[in-house]
């Protein structure tokens, strides 16, 4: 697999184990309810929109439907930048979705796992250059999809002085307040984004980073106060499904098409080449162990104790919720 023509596979977005390769024809527009898929031929921009409620969090279908929208966009090559956003304004993405982990079917659990791998094999390999816009709330995998971007914008958050109001997100990998701890690949995703001593803190602590702070320490690049603007300078919002072109335009969503912008702007080959450069080896060293990690996560989350801890979890969320 580690051969020069396998990377260079990886890097163009051509798998040959891809079970979920894109329709030669598919839509430009909506590819699927659980990520809307907007594309924009004229600036070289698309943007893949996180719809599933209430939180965005990665279920199997969810990953794969992640994976199926950038395969898609990425086979068109007049593409050169996608925007990954989230039709949620509160919630980037809650991570895993932890209900796929409590008493789970032994199918489906390594299903789930292959297909959250795959999202980041897809996602921090893809030929794209990728901008996290991150209006809400990206804690663990949400945190995960964020990192496996090239760029992050935050949402300083509405921070009003009416308490009601007031939302102020995080974004961190917070598996080990949770009694969990994230799977290697995972961390080491942070180690390269904050380098070695932030992240050794920041993973034993679980620590969830408002937006400055993330800024501070290198887990976002920008950050952008919460405001509306009077209407969009780009072309893509008025390409977007009604359901999110208000919420878009604000200023996260300018400054991350901006961006998007500066890197269709490179020529391609040398930004995919030196994306090779910092990427390729961690991403073939997690495909070297892709079976492993997957026994590793399912003998841990079938643990008795492990599923005790889930279930109380989730129940705790549910409760604060129904209190709200
Ligand atoms: C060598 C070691 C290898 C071993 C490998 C083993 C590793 C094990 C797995 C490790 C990987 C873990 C990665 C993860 O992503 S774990 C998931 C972590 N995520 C969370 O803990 C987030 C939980 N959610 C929240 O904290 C909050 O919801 C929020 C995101 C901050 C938003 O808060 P807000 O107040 O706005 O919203 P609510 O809390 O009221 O939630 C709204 C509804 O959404 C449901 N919800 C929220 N999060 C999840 C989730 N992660 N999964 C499923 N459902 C979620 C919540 O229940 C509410 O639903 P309801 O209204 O229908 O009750």
């Amino acid at each position: 697999m580690n051969t020069p023509r396998a990377r260079a596979m990886l890097f163009m977005g051509r798998r040959s184990h891809q079970s979920h390769a894109p329709h030669k024809h598919s839509p430009p527009a909506v590819a699927n309810d659980l990520v809307i898929s907007t594309v924009d031929e004229n600036s070289g921009i698309a943007m893949l929109t996180m719809n599933r409620p209430p939180a965005n969090s990665l279920s199997l279908e969810m990953n794969e439907a992640l994976c199926y929208s950038l395969k898609t966009v990425e086979a068109n090559p007049k593409i050169q930048s996608v925007i990954l956003s989230s039709t949620n304004p509160k919630i980037f993405s809650a991570g895993l979705d932890i209900t796929e982990l409590v008493a789970p079917d032994n199918d489906r659990l390594p299903r789930f796992w292959n297909s959250l791998q795959q999202v980041y094999i897809d996602l921090y390999g893809s030929r794209l250059a990728t901008v996290a816009a991150i209006q809400g709330h990206a804690p663990a995998a949400g945190c995960f999809l964020a990192m496996s971007c090239d760029y992050r914008v935050m949402s300083e958050g509405d921070t009003n002085n009416d308490i009601k109001k007031k939302h102020v997100p995080t974004i961190g990998l917070n598996e080990t307040q949770l009694g969990i701890a994230a799977p290697p690949w995972m961390g080491q995703l942070l180690v390269r984004t904050i380098g070695f001593r932030q992240a050794e803190l920041a993973l034993a602590l679980g620590t969830l980073f408002p937006p400055e702070q993330a800024l501070s320490i290198g887990l976002v690049d920008d950050i952008v106060p919460h405001q509306q603007v009077e209407s969009g300078d780009h072309k893509l919002v008025d390409l977007l499904p009604s359901q999110i072109k208000d919420q878009a335009q604000n200023s996260l969503l300018q400054k991350a098409y901006t961006q998007a912008q500066i890197y269709a702007k490179i020529p391609p080959q040398a930004r995919v080449a030196s994306k090779m450069v910092t990427r390729e080896e961690h991403i073939f060293r997690m495909i070297a162990k892709r079976d492993e990690d997957t026994q590793h996560f399912c003998g841990f989350v079938t643990q008795k104790a492990v599923q005790k801890n889930l279930t109380a979890y989730v129940e705790a969320l549910k409760n604060k919720s129904a209190k709200k």
